[in-house]
């Protein structure tokens, strides 16, 4: 009664054939009419493996059903306890009801954990853990699975409900625009999938743009933090994990800007399928779009709390030199209200001094304990790399600093010089 599968380890080309087999398990015949009741006794002793039922019809009559049972977990009559079998009585079943059958299983009986344990090598079969973002399996297999690609692409197409396409990630993320190179191990090349993140739809071709699902629960974070109808400026928005549902919960108005023409088309979309009325959008350099969004912004509408996000943690802190000067020669009626959000990759070790001495040499001016708001590990990408989130409230000193060499009269800035508009 091995109800394990047979010997298929090293397999590499996914062979269905191999995995049939014949077993033999115990099985108890009861009446139709006594299957609902004997299942207080029952359902914890049925065999439950794959696209099959556990209750068969008895050829020629609807009066009898087969159960079938897990032989490790109940064999016959004898192993059931008195009151069990008191109760069973009741109901016409007895040491006569028990028999065994004859049960042809096949790769569709399989989990799909079993079948990557029996084929994958002795101790490693744990490497396969995925991310999944719609229709498409997105993995990262280590070097030793590689031989196991193609089987391991078609058993997840097989197995998960709704998958259509599983990819590889063939390089490390290094491009510009954050998204990488992939392979497609299974299924369909098509790369354009839906997701529902934080109550807000999201559309993209993953093979184009940057989406990771284990940013979700930050992604929520940062919503929370937003107070309703409140500005955000989002800097390096990508498809929009943050805009849309500030936008969308918050009631925010929100200016979201990415780089990669791509994401932009999809950030787009994604607003219209959101169908969102408070939300513009820009392609342009981060740099470029702070500089030239913010200042005009803040003019119009000082007292509204703004949040920036700045997700690119390679890059980022080397981005708040913008901020700089940002305000300088501009009167403004009250203190704007300004929080950046801004994310790093650190060491592990050194994380929360290293990233706060990033953040202020970039500024060029340092942050008082009083203008945090959190610094937050966000994630480990790998042992000694962690993704880290310093929020703070920008200095007002950092805004308004003179250009080197300007004089004071210099810095008296007339609004109008702002291009002003009704933001
Ligand atoms: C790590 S992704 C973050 C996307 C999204 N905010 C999220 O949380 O999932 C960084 C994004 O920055 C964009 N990007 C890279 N360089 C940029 C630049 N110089 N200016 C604006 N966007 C840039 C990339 O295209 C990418 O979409």
């Amino acid at each position: 009664m091995d109800l394990s599968i047979p010997d298929v380890r090293g397999m590499t080309d996914l062979d269905r054939a191999k995995f049939a087999k014949e077993v033999a398990v115990p099985c108890v015949e009861i009446q139709s009419k006594n299957v609902g009741k004997s299942m207080s006794i029952f359902k914890k002793y049925l065999l439950k493996m794959e696209k099959l039922k556990p209750v068969m019809e008895v050829d020629g009559t609807e009066e009898r059903r087969k159960l079938l049972l897990d032989p490790l977990l109940l064999e016959t009559w004898n192993s059931l306890s008195e009151a069990e079998q008191q109760k069973l009585s009741e109901l016409k079943i007895n040491e006569a009801s028990f028999s065994n059958t004859c049960l042809q299983l096949d790769y569709r009986n399989f989990r799909m954990e079993d079948v990557f344990k029996a084929v994958l090598p002795e101790g490693k079969e744990g490497c396969t853990s995925y991310s999944r973002i719609g229709h498409i399996i997105h993995l990262n297999l280590r070097d030793h699975l590689l031989p196991y690609k193609n089987l391991i692409g078609q058993v997840l197409v097989d197995k998960l409900i709704g998958v259509k396409t599983v990819v590889n990630k063939s390089s490390v993320i290094d491009s510009t625009y954050r998204n990488f190179e992939m392979e497609v191990l299974a299924g369909e090349a098509d790369f354009v999938t839906e997701v529902k993140e934080n109550m807000c739809i999201f559309k993209f071709d993953f093979s184009k743009v940057y989406w990771n699902s284990r940013l979700c629960t930050e992604h929520e974070r940062i919503i929370k933090l937003l107070p309703q109808e409140s500005v955000l400026f989002d800097v390096f928005a990508g498809v929009g994990p943050f805009s849309v549902p500030a936008a969308k919960i918050r009631k925010c108005r929100v200016f979201a800007n990415d780089l990669n023409p791509s994401s932009y088309h999809w950030l787009k979309e994604n607003v219209r399928l959101n169908k969102l009325a408070n939300v513009e959008t820009f392609n342009l350099d981060g740099r470029q779009f702070i500089r030239e969004q913010m200042p005009a912004f803040v003019l119009t509408k000082p007292t509204v709390p703004i949040n920036i996000t700045m997700n690119l943690p390679a890059l980022a802190v080397e981005f708040l030199d913008a901020f700089i000067g940002l305000l300088h020669g501009v009167e403004l009626d009250s203190l704007p209200d300004i929080t950046i959000h801004v994310y790093s990759f650190c060491e592990e070790s050194s994380a929360f001094s290293e990233m706060r001495t990033k953040v202020e040499s970039s500024l060029k001016h340092s942050i008082e304990d009083e203008q945090i708001v959190e610094l937050v590990d966000v994630r480990d990408v790998s042992p000694k790399k962690h993704m880290l989130r310093l929020s703070f409230r920008i200095p007002l000193a950092v805004l308004t600093k003179a250009p080197e060499g300007e004089t004071a009269s210099d810095a008296k800035r007339p609004k109008l010089d702002l291009e002003l508009q009704d933001r």
